[in-house]
């Protein structure tokens, strides 16, 4: 591209928000595809750059740019060029690229559209993200993904199905897309109906805990709502028919119980190496920790797998007009999206959520509240309701034993998970995820 100085790239790309390798030296930046945008009164070029490190692996970018003298100019800073990328978005447009085309797709029907006027307000999200989100007309939430993963993008797959295979709405509809066809494909953006009023699951759930020294009837009644809302995203997820193989259940096998086993297993080796530096205490846990593990392989395989959410927790819901909703379906951003999209076991999501109380309740005790102990209470209601509304699905184990060992077992792996995020992130929680396990229960 030759309007682009590529020179001037990894100077622009260090001061970004959304970069992720602002701790890496660049050897270089190449573009791998781009357009030439001119959409709504905005022209600007929409380019994907390769960033080569000195070490480690290469990652790709979205660069919706001006150029300018100074290198380049962020596009997305104008209203007028984010309504133009959304246009292309509803009016399922197509512009061409360099080695292949930028592709609009709307699933939103007319209906998505009523209220939505041609030139809408456009409203910037106060948080910190990796990607960049925007509320326009008060009706449509657009995100426009910054770091681009090759292969199918799971937030707008499973969207998509949801919104036009199945009846589960207790999410905020997916009403369309932005894609780049070609060699360098991916998904650019994807846009969702605004939710007004919301508040996420997160916020909602310190506020109950700070102001209830105990969990009382409504709050109880939420989290059993909160249950039976993800047993029927998993219901939608297993109502999958052969027209649509990525999400059609799979029998769950032995060998399948063998390998998360073993895969734990794994990651605590690594996982209590680091953690047991700042926690000594850890290596006398390592045995019980292993035979919860190895106990997953142990469980008789009934059931099946299928498609799940993949990185639930409180921060993934939201509560609007008393009802829960669930969004956010990229899966855990540390995993490939091949990885994100396998067929698992229903109880890691549970597992997941179950987590999050936890942190919860925690991080209302470091504020200098006393912890009540309360989170037996907030799983139970919120098991209960997961079952009352599974009951007899086929993707679930036969028998309670086997529920009870899966479930501990997918708690451990997110537990796991949690210190090495935690120690990469944001190191002053990974004492949560450290004291949880702790604290896990001998293996019976
Ligand atoms: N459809 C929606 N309606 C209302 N608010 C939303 C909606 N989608 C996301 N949000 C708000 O925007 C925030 C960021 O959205 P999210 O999809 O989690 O972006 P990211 O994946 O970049 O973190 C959420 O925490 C939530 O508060
Ligand atoms: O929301 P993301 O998809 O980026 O998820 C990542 O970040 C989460 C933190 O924001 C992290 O969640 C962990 O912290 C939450 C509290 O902030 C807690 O509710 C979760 O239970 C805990 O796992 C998530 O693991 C990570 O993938």
């Amino acid at each position: 591209m030759t309007t682009l100085d590529l020179t001037k790239l990894p100077e622009y790309l260090k001061h970004q928000r959304w970069f992720s390798g602002k701790a890496w030296p660049i050897k270089h930046v190449t573009v791998m595809d781009h357009a030439a945008v001119e959409s709504g009164g905005c022209s600007f070029s929409l380019a994907v750059v390769e960033v080569i490190y000195e070490l480690g692996s290469p990652e790709r970018y979205l660069l919706p740019v001006h150029p300018s003298t100074e290198g380049v100019r962020d596009a997305l800073e104008s209203d007028e060029c984010l309504r133009g990328l959304f246009d292309l978005i509803r009016t399922g447009g197509q512009v061409a690229s360099a080695s292949g085309r930028v592709q609009g797709e709307w699933i939103g029907g007319q209906d998505g559209l009523l209220a939505l006027p041609a030139s809408p307000e456009v409203r910037r999200l106060q948080v910190e993200q990796s990607n960049t989100s925007v509320v326009l007309g008060e009706q449509v939430i657009l995100k426009i993904i910054r770091k681009l993963e090759a292969g199918v993008n799971p937030e707008h797959e499973v969207g998509r199905f949801l919104a036009t295979k199945t009846s589960f709405r207790a999410t905020p509809t997916l009403l369309g897309a932005l894609h780049l066809e070609g060699a360098a494909g991916a998904t650019l953006a994807v846009a969702h109906r605004f939710v007004p009023d919301a508040t996420d699951g997160w916020k909602y759930t310190l506020d109950r805990l700070r102001q209830e020294r105990a969990v009382g009837p409504r709050f109880q009644s939420e989290m059993r709502d909160l249950g039976s809302r993800l047993g029927e995203l998993h219901l939608a997820f297993a109502s999958a028919t052969d027209e649509d193989p990525a999400f059609t259940p799979e029998p769950l096998l032995q060998e399948d119980l063998q390998r998360w086993s073993a895969s734990i297993v794994g990651e605590l080796g690594v996982t209590l190496a680091d953690a047991s530096r700042q926690n000594p205490e850890l290596e006398n846990r390592r045995e019980d920790l292993i035979e919860h593990a190895k106990r997953l392989a142990q469980v008789p395989p009934s059931g099946q797998k299928i498609r799940i959410h993949g990185d639930l927790h409180l921060g993934q819901v939201l509560r609007a007009n008393n009802q829960w909703l669930i969004f956010d379906f990229e899966g855990e951003p540390a995993r490939s999206f091949t990885a994100r999209r396998e067929k698992y076991s229903a109880l890691r999501d549970v597992a997941g959520m179950i987590r999050s109380f936890d942190y919860a309740e925690a991080t209302v005790a470091l504020e200098g509240g006393t912890p009540h102990e309360r989170i037996s209470t907030i799983r139970d209601a919120f098991v209960e309701g997961y079952r009352q509304v599974t009951r007899g699905a086929p993707f679930l184990p036969a028998d309670d034993d086997s529920f009870d060992v899966m479930l501990r077992a997918f708690e451990l792996e997110k537990l796991l998970y949690e210190v090495r995020y935690e120690m990469q992130n944001r190191p002053d929680w990974v004492r949560i995820p450290l004291q949880a396990l702790l604290r896990m229960e001998a293996s019976k």
